[in-house]
């Protein structure tokens, strides 16, 4: 409820459509508090006097009240649509904003579809909330009120008779609110763990297919699916448990009404005309229970779901800007690790442990290693994507956590071990961090990461269309393409991370040749995970890791006459590449 409250605080950043919704159902309650008293004005003035004139001119009159109904409700839901489309759309621009803006370890253990049901489910419910529940529970409220206000006036023991079904409706619904919010919220999540299963079918669909798993999935999706039922199932019985009760006792007062009325009337306290309005009434009592009724489980259900966008609004980014920070602008090129030790967050043994080194302006540096070493655990912290536990990161002299986050990694160029292209043309890809980039430089950056060929081969050439993900590109042109991209970018260190791994060999040492051209002229410093024997020997120094520790380094003289390690994790990249070349090019 305190999530609600919330939602609803946000709704005067659209006063003005709040204030209309608000003003119209009074307009509207005024409205349909008059239209009996024109009955009773009819009956007991017109009818029953015989009086042609009066009749008319309350039947004139009641029509002139429904128009003004019509008109005032129209009003009521056009307003409230109106705000409850500003609280949609600001929230989504919220949470999507504090997505960009989390860090790589939120990330890792958030689940996307989870964050997807929030964006999308989630808010829907909230905005259906402010624009139906909420106005209908608002004016069921100003309605009951008043209309209690009248009764009594009109006949204070009927009306009190008849007003005992509202606390009892009352107590009903808080007591089906305080049993029953949990269960709206699991709903929710049983929503949101049945997308994660049509997220990863979709996003793995040419594996599930090659692996025949496809009735697996379908089971897997289905028993998912008939969870989200039983919730659901549940949520209804819940409604079934309560609702009933309170539908029965609001026709229980209809039954006093002509009972209790009738004997006032038989006895002269009240005239007909009283008693038909006041029957009338009694639609204006009966109707805002069930409305009330009617929108408690969407109500509960908003409340859930506002608990579940302010819980990601609301998640404390642990990576961002230091009170002070400066702007990195200028970098000499010594890049220094000391005593860093890194474990990831949930993860019980250390990726790094007490890793020091540090580079010299304008090094080619090669890090080695096994699978899972640390490798890419060492990129991680340049650029800020996680923050060292203990020792420092440093570039030249300063620790990394002094500059601004996007200074620091708008000068770091990153080619990824995992190709993510976004769906547009190719040219919006490799222009991606600097969109107005010319077709010219497009077309450079292009020349030196070998994909210009390929792509002038296109009918469409750089305007050719991507899919989603890069789909309709082998994974060695999706590869070249982010290579590209990341040339385009205004880096001063460069940081490439297993990025010719999806090449062939003789494609792989053109690449490597021009990036090795311009590392060694653009940046300070560049890093580069080497996957092949040319890239180590090129290297200035190489960083050799083993489970985390940092055991060796040198050049590729020096680690062949000291280290064993270095010699068994080359020979056996030699047999692999080996097996990678095509014949006719194997010496
Ligand atoms: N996001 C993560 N969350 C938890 N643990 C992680 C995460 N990323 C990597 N690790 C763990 O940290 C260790 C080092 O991983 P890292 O990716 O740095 O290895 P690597 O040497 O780059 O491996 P590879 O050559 O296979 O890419 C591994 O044990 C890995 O399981």
């Amino acid at each position: 409820m305190v999530s609600l409250r919330r939602v609803l605080k946000s709704l005067k950043d659209y006063r003005f459509a709040a204030i209309g919704a608000f003003v119209s159902l009074l307009l509207l309650t005024v409205a349909n508090a008059i239209t009996p008293q024109l009955f009773r004005w009819g009956i007991d003035q017109g009818i029953t006097p015989k009086n042609l004139s009066i009749a008319l001119q309350s039947a004139g009159w009641m029509v002139v009240a429904a128009i003004a109904r019509g008109l005032f409700n129209f009003g009521q839901s056009f307003w409230a649509e109106a705000a409850s489309q500003g609280v949609a759309y600001q929230l989504r621009n919220q949470i999507f904003s504090k997505i960009q803006n989390l860090s790589f370890s939120y990330h890792d253990q958030a689940q996307t579809s989870q964050l997807l049901t929030r964006v999308t489910s989630d808010i829907e419910q909230i905005r259906t909330f402010v624009g139906t529940s909420f106005i209908q529970v608002l004016g069921a409220i100003v309605t009951l009120v008043t209309i209690s206000t009248i009764l009594l006036v009109m006949n204070w023991r009927l009306a009190l008779i008849t007003l005992t079904v509202v606390p009892i409706a009352g107590w009903l619904l808080a007591q089906f609110f305080s049993k029953n919010s949990t269960l709206f919220g699991q709903v929710q999540e049983q929503l949101g763990d049945l997308n994660a299963v049509l997220q990863e079918n979709l996003q793995g669909v040419r594996v599930v297919k090659a692996f025949v798993r496809e009735s697996t999935e379908l089971s897997r999706y289905t028993m998912l699916n008939n969870e989200l039922v039983t919730a659901n199932m549940k949520t209804i019985r819940a409604i079934r448990g309560t609702f009933p009760i309170i539908f029965l006792l609001s026709n229980l007062i209809t039954l006093a009404v002509v009972g209790y009325g009738g004997a006032e009337v038989i006895n002269q306290r009240f005239s007909i005309g009283e008693l038909v309005a006041f029957n009338s009434y009694l639609l204006f009592i009966l109707q805002p229970i069930l409305l009330i009724g009617f929108a408690a489980p969407a109500i509960a259900q908003a409340a859930a779901s506002a608990k579940r966008v302010y819980e990601v609004v609301d998640t404390e980014i642990d990576i961002r800007d230091r009170r002070g920070a400066i702007p990195f602008e200028q970098c000499g090129g010594r890049i220094t690790f000391e005593n860093v030790s890194f474990r990831y967050p949930g993860a019980t043994i250390e990726a790094l442990k007490e890793v020091s080194f540090e580079t010299k302006p304008n090094e080619l540096i090669a890090i080695l290693g096994m699978t899972g070493s640390g490798k890419s655990t060492i990129m991680n912290l340049i650029p800020r994507f996680y923050d060292v536990r203990s020792g420092s990161v440093r570039i030249d002299g300063r620790d990394v956590r002094d500059f601004t986050l996007a200074s620091l990694r708008s000068r770091i160029g990153i080619v990824f071990q995992s190709t993510t292209l976004f769906s547009g043309t190719i040219r919006e890809n490799i222009a991606y961090a600097d969109s107005d980039a010319s077709l010219d430089r497009v077309i450079e950056v292009a020349k030196t990461a070998q994909i210009h060929d390929f792509i002038s081969e296109l009918p469409d050439g750089y305007d050719t269309l991507v899919g989603e993900r890069g789909v309709g590109l082998s994974g060695g042109q999706k590869q070249r393409i982010a290579i590209a991209r990341t040339l385009l970018t205004d880096y001063r260190i460069l940081i490439l991370d297993d990025s010719t791994s999806a090449v062939d060999a003789q494609t792989a040492s053109q690449i490597q040749a021009a990036l090795d051209d311009l590392m060694r002229r653009k940046t300070c410093t560049a890093f580069v995970i080497a996957q092949r024997i040319s890239t180590v020997q090129n290297a200035d120094r190489i960083l050799l890791m083993d489970k985390g520790r940092l055991v060796a380094q040198g050049t590729h003289d020096e680690l062949m006459a000291t280290s064993p390690l270095y010699g068994a994790i080359l020979e056996s990249q030699m047999k692999r590449s080996s097996v990678q070349l095509p014949a006719n090019q194997r010496s």
